[in-house]
Order: C-alpha cells, then structure tokens, then sequence
C-alpha cells in the first residue's frame, strides 16, 4: 500500500489541461491520466483503494501468484497493519520493505539522523516489528536514491550495507534517472561492505536503454530488475526528453541479457503505485504479467525454464536470507 505522491512533486499539469486534478476520475479521462499518470495528483495513492487490492490480489492467487514483494517504506506512508491485513484477507504472502525512499521524500528527522540510528532502525524492523508493530520487514528497500545521489542518500546506503552486513538480507535499490546512477550506487554500497550478489536494481527499464551499457553494468553483479511491466505508454513524464519502453522493449533488454549467460540475475515485476494501473480503475492489476507477459516472453524465445527463473528461483534466492 502506497502514497507515491513524491513521484507528481516536480511533474506539472499538461498545459493544455492545467487543471487537470480537478478532473474525477472516470472513464472520459482515463485517456488523460494514462497519458499523465505523475500529473493527476488523485492518481498517486492507493489508500481508500483496499478493498479493490484485496481482490486483486485473490485475482492474482487464482492465477497462480504467490508473494509480492511491496516496497513501499519512509516517504511514501507504509502501513504494517494494512499490509497484514490485506495478506491474510488475500491468501498472498507480502513481504514488506524497510527503509527510506528519495531525499525529497524524507521527514527531516532522516536528514539529521546518524547513520547508526538508520543501521538500527532497518534492523529493529526486520528482526522485531516495523512502526511499532510486531510485523517484521522481509527485505530493505526500494532504498531511493536521486542523481546525483545526495549526501542523506549516501548515508542511507551506507547504512543499508550495514544492516545488510549484519543480517545477510536482500537489498533492493531505486536508481536516480540516470545511465550512470545504477553503477554509482553499487559502487557506494560495495565500499560500505553491502552484498552486491544479494542486491537489486531496479527501474531499468527507465534507466539504462543501451544494450552494451546493460551489459557492462550487469558484470557488476547485481539482480537487474525489470519493474514497470504494463505501462504502455511511450511518453514518460518524470524525464521528459526519454521515452519509456514498452513491454515489448523490455522483453528484448531482457532477452539481450539472458542471451548474454545472466538468466539467474533477472527478476520482473509491475511496480503498482498509482490508481489506473489497477483493475478496478481499468488497468493491468498485479496479474498481467502472468497473463500477458509470460506468454510474449516464450513466444519471442524465452525458455520456459529462463521464465521459471526469473519468476520464481531468482526471487527465492534472493529473498532467502544468508
Ligand atoms: C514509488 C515507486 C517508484 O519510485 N517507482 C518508480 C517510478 S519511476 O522512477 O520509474 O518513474
């Protein structure tokens, strides 16, 4: 569960709809808030929207999903008592992040807390309970870092490497929208002593567009996460001069990569955080990419075991704690 309001703070309204947000949400406008997703503000959370991720979630059962990996934490208002609940209405398994998202996200206790209040913190919550809850966190992040990464970042990727030191659990980073940002954070984290082979990156698809790129930075070993399967829609808002790639374009970076011997470094997902990418509201819900995905997948060369991988042993191995 997600208020992902920070990703609309830097996004403006198209000029020919500048009061857009103003607009209800219905189906003469869903053309817009597709085109726009970022710029319609009442697009940006899914508190109120329970009951429809509850269903959606049984959706995503009956079509044989099992766990989802819900990386929301500090900056976009994480809920552990609504996770829970929605994991035992649901029947899936959510494992839940700690940790903190970009700097602009950030409550200023974050800005001026030491790095071994964020080590222990990160800690208490996957050990103990999170917010004061005794629902433990499974995994750190999506670690949220801009580009360049600012001084708060780097602090809070030096913390996570020591967490991740102490408890040998899985990482999973947010790069800044920038070729060079996922190679910079892997950089920072390995010299704080982070696990880079238990690490993902995620939002490649936004992020690096070069297959030689893709390559060179693969050998640093990380997971290479393809995240935003279902947004179809080339024009991408947060940068305005790249174009996001289609679910086709991220099968062929993915293939590419595969092709290339890293098909145990590979894993998928849908990054739901907005409203109209769920069913209820029109969109894909947390099943396309069973649905639609895996069949464009094997039909572009794929093996069924390459699928299997990325969909059920990469997550695992990573998952499991060392
Ligand atoms: C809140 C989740 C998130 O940050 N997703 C990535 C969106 S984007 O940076 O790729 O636009």
């Amino acid at each position: 569960m997600i208020d992902a309001s920070p990703l609309g703070a830097n996004v403006p309204c198209p000029s020919f709809l500048p009061n857009m947000n103003s607009l209800p949400f219905t189906m003469e406008n869903l053309g817009f808030i597709r085109q726009f997703p970022w710029s319609y503000k009442p697009n940006l959370t899914l508190y109120g929207e329970e009951k429809h991720v509850i269903e959606e979630l049984k959706f995503f059962k009956q079509h044989g999903g099992s766990s989802m990996v819900e990386c929301t934490i500090v900056g976009l208002e994480r809920d552990m008592n609504m996770m829970k609940r929605m994991a035992e209405e649901s029947g899936v398994n959510i494992i839940s992040g700690t940790g903190y998202y970009v700097d602009a996200a950030l409550p200023q206790d974050v800005h001026s807390a030491t790095q071994e209040q964020l080590v222990s913190t990160m800690v208490q919550d996957i050990t103990k309970g999170a917010a004061g809850t005794s629902t433990r966190c499974g995994v750190i992040g999506e670690i949220g870092t801009s580009w360049p990464v600012t001084a708060t970042e780097k602090k809070v990727l030096q913390a996570t490497a020591a967490a991740q030191t102490q408890l040998g659990c899985p990482v999973i980073i947010h790069p800044g929208r920038n070729k060079q940002a996922p190679a910079e954070v892997i950089r920072i984290l390995a010299e704080a002593g982070g696990d880079i082979s238990r690490t993902v990156m995620s939002h490649l698809d936004r992020t690096i567009y070069d297959k030689g790129e893709l390559s060179e930075f693969a050998k640093l070993g990380s997971y290479l996460e393809w995240d935003l399967f279902g947004i179809e829609v080339s024009y991408y808002e947060q940068v305005t001069n790249l174009d996001m790639p289609s679910d086709a374009q991220r099968i062929q970076m993915i293939k590419h990569v595969l092709d290339n011997g890293y098909e145990d470094r590979v894993v998928i997902a849908h990054d739901v955080h907005t409203k109209h990418r769920l069913m209820h509201y029109g969109g894909h819900g947390y099943s396309h990419i069973l649905l639609n995905v895996v069949p464009m997948m094997l039909a572009r060369g794929i093996s069924q075991d390459q699928v299997d991988k990325m969909l059920i042993h990469n997550p695992r191995n990573w998952l499991t704690f060392k």
